[in-house]
């Protein structure tokens, strides 16, 4: 059965907040993704932030290469050659940069400001605001969770040492018609190891299928070798989990949000970590780029994501975030999980039952 989708309202958050919380706490603990509306960020400032990143996206690789992806802190740039080695498929690029940004200068993972003039300071005003946007979520849940009030503000500090939250863009160039990539997925079926995550998609460039009740869990159950599971720490899957995806298509003014591993952990199970994957256009729709911004949610490096139940084993935001990473690189190794982790048959994609306001 093919999802029904929530939209919830943000706008007046703070008197409205009893209100808000159960209608997240309701939408979260649904299919897992929902949309939210009324957050505050105008779709002028969303429009600018995408122009930004594509100012990067479009120079030319070897500009581009000495910012490259650091598996460990699952920072930097994953060109089309390199998401190619891992998936054999070259329709994705991504760029991601830390908001504490000691770690990109560390490791030099910023272009030079006269390169790209301004580039780093909007980036990551944006993605302050929208680190406001996921406190002001997250908060919603700390009752719920029995989670001590402020709990999440404390761990989503933007300034703190270690905080490990990332911000970027995904691009996925159109595929030219009749190329393998016009028949295979743009994004393999995976949950996201953070916290949550904020996606901002953009009207007329579709993709994004969600399949809710398929968690990191369901999955492991799905694959008693433990084989595809171990992959990435349970984050990327290689054919599995199987059934039908809905599509969770950009809505107007709204922010796609998402649960991750992280927070399934900290619940103990209560929210999941949906799987999701993107898809190429499908032969009825216009080949278009796809252009999507991601906040990726994850505090501070230190923390231990494990819930008060102990359900999950006791593991840091920074070894979850390693582990991914590292399991990136692995799948390197393997073209034949590559060809199944990128498989994608038009009948499994589903309009959803519902998108309403809750
Ligand atoms: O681009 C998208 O729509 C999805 C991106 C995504 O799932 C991710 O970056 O984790
Ligand atoms: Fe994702």
């Amino acid at each position: 059965m093919p999802a029904r989708l929530s939209i919830v309202d943000l706008s007046d958050f703070n008197s409205r907040k009893p209100e808000i919380s159960k209608q997240l706490l309701e939408a979260a603990t649904g299919s897992g993704f929902f949309y939210v509306t009324g957050h505050g960020i105008s779709q002028e400032e969303v429009e600018e932030q995408f122009a930004n990143g594509r100012r990067f996206i479009d120079l030319h690789d070897a500009t581009k290469a000495p910012t490259k992806f650091i598996p460990e802190l699952f920072m930097g740039w994953r060109g089309r050659q390199d998401t190619n080695a891992a998936v054999g498929n070259d329709s994705w690029e991504q760029y991601l940069v830390g908001v504490n940004d000691h770690y990109m200068d560390e490791h030099g993972l910023w272009l030079p400001e006269l390169t790209l003039p301004g580039f780093r300071a909007s980036a990551l005003a944006f993605a302050t605001k929208a680190n406001a946007i996921a406190a002001n979520i997250l908060s919603c849940f700390e009752d719920a969770l029995e989670l001590p009030p402020g709990f999440f503000n404390e761990h989503l500090d933007l300034q703190a040492e270690d905080a490990r939250t990332l911000f970027g863009w995904n691009f996925y160039p159109a595929p030219k018609p009749g190329s393998p990539q016009a028949r295979q997925l743009r994004l393999l079926p995976h949950a996201d190891t953070d916290v949550i995550t904020l996606l901002f998609q953009r009207p007329g460039e579709p993709g994004l299928e969600i399949l809710p009740g398929k968690d990191a869990d369901a999955h492991a159950a799905d694959d008693p070798s433990g084989k595809d599971t171990n992959r990435l720490n349970g984050a990327w899957t290689g054919g599995l989990p199987r059934g039908d995806w809905t599509r969770m298509d950009p809505l107007p003014r709204a922010i796609t949000v998402n649960i991750g591993n992280m927070l399934m952990r900290l619940s103990d199970g209560l929210l999941h970590s949906t799987y999701h994957r993107v898809r190429a256009p499908l032969p009825d729709e216009e080949p278009a780029d796809r252009n999507t911004m991601v906040l990726f949610v994850h505090g501070r490096g230190h923390a231990i994501m494990q819930g008060p139940k102990k359900v999950y084993p006791a593991q840091t935001v920074a070894e979850m975030i390693a582990a991914n990473g590292n399991g990136y690189e692995r799948v390197k190794q393997d073209k034949e999980w590559q060809q199944k982790a990128m498989a994608f048959s038009p009948q499994t994609s589903r309009r959803p039952v519902a998108i309403e306001a809750v």
